[in-house]
């Protein structure tokens, strides 16, 4: 996998202190508060299962998982729901939990999928932040880091479905998907 990586963007270590900085202010935040964390799967599934141990009040969390790049670098533009939530957000507090916001496309759908279910806050939180890239604004209410207009792989982000175990966030080589 390494011979594939251009650059590491960021260490193992500053993901976990930019992750602990999130779970202290996420908690401030939300205490006293009824704190549903929604992760979207498959990519945010390991910034979810950490940022939730550093989140130092009572939540509940669920998930969803859509997809719509499939095993492509281009968003197609369709976002499809491949599993839904298991419990109702009525009336609670949603933090949708995010690995990467690149057009915003998967994002808009789904917060407007959310807000429909008539939750009493949603707020989103991401680790990256593409900006260059966005079709559609994006509130990020928490945000870890911004990126450049690279494609990104590791911590439990893909290209093609690999990559997703590298314990760092980095840039992939251009070689490895313009073939
Ligand atoms: O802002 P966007 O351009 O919509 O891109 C961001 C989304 O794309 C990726 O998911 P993907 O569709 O690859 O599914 P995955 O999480 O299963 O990898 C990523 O995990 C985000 O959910
Ligand atoms: O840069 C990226 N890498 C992997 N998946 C993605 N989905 C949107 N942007 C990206
Ligand atoms: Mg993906």
């Amino acid at each position: 996998m390494e011979k594939d990586i251009k650059e590491i963007l960021f260490s193992r270590e500053e993901i976990e202190k930019k992750i602990g900085e999130l779970g202290n202010k996420i908690a401030d935040d939300y205490r006293g508060k009824d704190l549903v964390l929604v992760g979207v799967l498959k990519g945010a599934n390991v910034f979810m299962s950490d940022l939730m141990r550093k989140i130092n009040i009572p939540l509940t969390i669920d998930f969803m998982a859509v997809t719509s790049y499939g095993l492509s670098t281009e968003s197609s533009g369709v976002v499809k729901i491949l599993k839904d939530l298991d419990h109702s957000i009525e009336d609670k507090d949603v933090l949708v939990v995010e690995d990467i916001i690149d057009t915003g496309l998967t994002l808009h759908y789904l917060c407007e999928n959310l807000l429909s279910r008539k939750p009493k806050s949603l707020k989103i939180c991401a680790l990256l932040d593409k900006p260059d890239r966005r079709k559609i604004d994006i509130p990020i209410d928490y945000k870890g880091f911004d990126i450049p207009d690279e494609f990104i792989v590791g911590y439990g982000i893909d290209y093609a479905e690999q990559y997703r175990n590298l314990p760092y966030i980095a840039a992939l080589k251009r070689e490895v998907y313009e073939k």
